[in-house]
């Protein structure tokens, strides 16, 4: 993987304020999705505003591509063409009085055609599910929504990596997992993703890489697995365990026996609990107990009134959209998901206990569901069987 942006001894105080931040060293790579943990004061938004040159180290480096950053406008300008920063607190950065002219400020500003710039925004609204929002003005918008517009402003730049600073806060928890589920769709489309958050419960399955925060020093990075999983470490930055963790931590103590991998979703921890032989189905019932099918439906290829006839025909029991091309759809074809966030480990679940659930979803993401499923089957000796939907015909 190649890196894209390092830090080395960094160090960074406010005019009259505390260090801020203190001998940062640590690298990006291409593709990476990066969880910036730490409690309040920390100094992560200080930490992430160094990415893209909005705040100046006093001593140390910052680099993108290895070249060190110019503080010049020009270099920065270069600089935050490729390293989007969506801010925690939307109104930040929402500036124009209707949703279009919002997020046609990047392109507008980059010199693009009148059409360039329809078009570009309309994409951008569209992968964030804000199609039809055009002519709102971003004010009248819910907190979500206007998140999406921010993020959809730096979406229409088509930046290399996305910076979220706390990108779910002040959302319900529907909310935060379409947000969540966002992020997971840029990351599909290529882009590398660096959050700061303070929940450990959203960074742990989320993140591949953690870097924990405390105090303006990094405390430890690594996987979520090693980081989480050192309750000294997690109590020392002022954080708790994931929950997963501490129930099996707790379990295992008294005797369960340790899984090659760590729970990462209830998924997993039924699968190390079947492993010890506990929630298994009696063996009676067992024999008559088939896991259920996963129905793959691509957006782009099944219309919507189709879908209502598959899930009679096939009687499916639970729904999950994902990505927001596929949340759209569901709307239009007037299918309430029941999944929309870690929704392929969710039918996996209903599956393993005889149900058939439906994923929909578009082109990008029907790997992933291949790719997990094939993965969870192997792990498990179990046979949960895909069947694509292309076309209604099949
Ligand atoms: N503009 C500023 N001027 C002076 N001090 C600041 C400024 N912004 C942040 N600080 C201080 O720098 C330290 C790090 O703050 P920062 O906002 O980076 O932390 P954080 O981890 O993002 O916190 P939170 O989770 O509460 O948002 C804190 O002690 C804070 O008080």
């Amino acid at each position: 993987m190649n890196t894209l942006i390092e830090i080395k001894k960094l160090n960074y105080c406010y005019p009259n304020g505390p260090d801020a931040l203190k001998n940062i060293n640590f690298s990006i790579k291409k593709g990476e999705k990066i969880a910036l943990v730490g409690p309040n004061g920390a100094g992560k938004s200080t930490l992430l505003l160094m990415l893209n040159g909005m705040l100046k180290p006093d001593s140390g480096e910052v680099s993108y591509l290895g070249e060190p950053v110019k503080y010049d406008r020009k270099n920065l300008r270069e600089l935050r063409r490729k390293v989007g920063f969506v801010f925690q607190n939307p109104d930040t950065q929402i500036i124009a009085p209707t949703v279009f002219q919002d997020v046609a400020f990047g392109p507008v500003n980059l010199g693009f055609s009148g059409d360039e710039v329809k078009n570009t925004v309309l994409l951008s609204l569209s992968k964030v599910g804000l199609r039809g929002f055009e002519k709102r003005p971003p004010h009248q918008l819910s907190g979500g929504e206007k998140k999406r517009v921010a993020m959809a402003g730096i979406l229409a730049m088509n930046p290399d990596v996305l910076v979220f600073d706390e990108p779910t806060s002040a959302l319900d928890p529907a909310g935060s997992e379409d947000i969540m589920e966002l992020l997971d769709e840029m990351h599909a489309d290529g882009k590398t993703i660096i959050i700061s958050t303070h929940d450990v419960e959203l960074a742990y399955p989320w993140a591949d890489r953690v870097i924990l925060l405390n105090r303006g020093s990094i405390l430890a990075q690594g996987i979520p697995d090693e980081v989480f999983y050192d309750k000294a470490l997690v109590k020392y930055a002022k954080l708790s365990m994931p929950v997963l963790l501490e129930l099996y931590e707790s379990l295992t103590e008294r005797g369960l026996k340790k899984s090659e991998n760590l729970p990462k979703s209830i998924l997993d921890f039924v699968h190390i609990l079947s492993l010890n032989n506990i929630g298994n189905y009696p063996a009676e019932k067992k024999e008559k107990i088939k896991c259920g099918r996963i129905h793959l439906v691509d957006v782009d290829k099944v219309k919507p009134g189709e879908i209502q006839k598959i899930i009679i025909e096939n009687e499916i029991l639970a729904i999950g959209a994902m990505g927001s091309k596929a949340k759209l759809m569901a709307e239009i074809g007037n299918i309430e998901p029941d999944f929309t966030y870690g929704v392929i480990d969710k039918c996996l679940l209903k599956a393993i206990n005889g149900k058939n659930t439906m994923i929909i979803t578009s082109a990008g993401m029907i790997k992933r569901v291949h790719d997990r499923v094939f993965e969870f089957n192997k792990e498990s000796l179990r046979d949960i069987e895909i069947l694509d939907f292309k076309n209604y015909a099949n």
